[in-house]
């Protein structure tokens, strides 16, 4: 039976609005790094709390110090010191000033102040050569944050800048999304595992690793099944296996048309409905994503190069989405093609590539053989490049889409 390819917007879409949101849960603010929020950031006060001073110096009354110069300068007294954290308690009053520190919270009169490098000391004060104006140097209350304001959207992944923020306001506590669970099947009677010696016929299993990895760098959890072997009722029993353990599952290889690509029977076998099983990219044409009730099954391809592809467009976003993140998409952006690329482009072609910025601005070189079945590529790579379907060749100088990989910041669409 012939498959028929579909767009990979289209199949990004379709794995998309199967993705069923998981719950929430309150983490700890230590623990809230890399995860989603399920509730906006809302500012409890206002950041700064108090009119404060943004330099060590001396706070004043502005007024005193009207028409200082160099030929005229004014003194004052100095009655007390502010260090950050506390309070000076009287006011000022004519000619009157406090030592004051970065940070300390204004005294009750003081408008404005005076860097230390301005003055000249004096017995029991200091003189100024200028005159100051009203709230010159002062860091003001609220002028970072006003109180009710929304800082961060509910969605949005927590990077250490929200942490932040989290503790700026108190938040010991905060809401996020549950980590989905995902399980890694590696089929293909042909892996062997990474201390194992080479024997005729047979590879290392780099895909199960590998992916392990993608989810690391997401920081979602897996449970490893390990390799299985090309055996039908063997597999179909573990793939039921990994699915009452976990919201996704994700098996590599098997999804081609061979005699031992059993994961399309298998997913018959347990009533699984087939979102698609070609898309019209390469590699990974024949990346099959499936869906069990609220699971969904990530039938990665087990070319090493189709598999890793597969992941990024396909199992990422859908992670993401589950969480309720807002923008569930590597970046892309564009950058100039630093060597030709010559092969013919039936369906979207995902180049693994190293982008680079040079003096003339973003650069990206193809990351060397790039064929489905290449692992040279993914490990020297540092992003993909995005050659629509049709044209022939792409030449040194023309620009091109480039996803960035390792990214911690997303955004809400992609235009594939
Ligand atoms: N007659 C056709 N043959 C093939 C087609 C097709 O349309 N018609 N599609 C080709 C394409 S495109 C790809 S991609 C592969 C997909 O193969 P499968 O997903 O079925 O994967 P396997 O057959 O199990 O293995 C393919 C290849 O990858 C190696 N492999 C498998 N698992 C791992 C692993 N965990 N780590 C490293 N390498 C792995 C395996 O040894 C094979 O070399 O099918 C084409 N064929
Ligand atoms: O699925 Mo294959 O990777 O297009 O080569
Ligand atoms: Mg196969």
């Amino acid at each position: 039976m012939i498959r028929k390819p579909i767009p990979v917007k289209e199949a990004v879409q379709h794995v998309i609005n199967s993705c069923t949101e998981v719950n929430s849960e309150m983490v700890k603010i230590d623990n809230a790094y890399g995860r989603i929020l399920k509730e906006p950031i809302v500012a409890k006060h206002d950041v700064p709390p108090f009119n404060r001073s943004a330099f060590d110096g001396y706070a004043i009354r502005a007024e005193d110090s009207e028409g200082a110069s160099e030929n005229s300068s004014i003194s004052f007294q100095v009655i007390g010191e502010i260090g950050a954290g506390h309070v000076g308690e009287r006011a000022l009053e004519e000619k009157e000033a406090y030592r004051i520190m970065t940070g300390a919270i204004l005294p009750p009169h003081a408008d404005a102040i005076v860097m230390l490098e301005e003055t000249e000391k004096t017995e029991n004060g200091f003189t100024l050569s200028r005159s100051f104006a009203v709230d010159e140097n002062i860091s003001f209350q609220g002028e970072d944050a006003k109180e009710g304001e929304i800082l961060i959207e509910s969605g949005s992944l927590i990077h250490p800048g929200t942490v932040a923020l989290l503790a700026t306001f108190g938040y010991a506590k905060v809401k996020v999304a549950k980590l989905p669970v995902v399980s890694i099947i590696s089929t293909g009677t042909e892996l062997l595992d990474v201390e194992d010696e080479l024997e005729p016929g047979k590879i290392r299993n780099s895909n199960g690793p590998m992916l392990k990895a993608q989810l690391d760098r997401m920081r979602i959890p897996y449970h490893s099944f390990g390799m299985m072997e090309d055996d039908l009722d063997a597999c179909t029993e573990l793939v039921e296996k990994a699915l009452s353990q976990s919201d996704i599952v994700i098996t590599t290889g098997g999804v081609s048309v061979g005699d031992y690509d059993y994961l399309p029977e298998i997913y018959k076998r347990i009533g699984a409905k087939v979102l698609f099983d070609k898309v019209m990219m390469r590699p990974g044409s024949v990346t099959t994503v499936a869906v069990l009730g609220d699971k969904l099954l990530f039938g990665l391809s087990g070319n090493p190069s189709a598999c890793f592809t597969g992941f990024e467009l396909f199992t990422r976003p859908a992670l993401l989405t589950m969480m309720g993140c807002t923008s569930p998409y590597v970046p892309r952006m564009k950058a100039t093609l630093g060597e030709d690329f010559t092969k013919a482009n039936p369906f979207t072609r995902f180049v693994r590539a190293i982008w680079e910025m040079r003096s003339d601005g973003l650069f990206v070189v193809p990351a060397g053989f790039n064929k489905s079945n290449a692992v040279s590529s993914i490990g020297r790579g540092n992003c993909i490049i995005v050659l629509p379907s049709g044209s022939e060749r792409y030449k040194v100088g023309e620009e091109v889409d480039v996803l960035l990989l390792g990214q911690e910041l997303g955004v809400a669409t992609w235009d594939l």
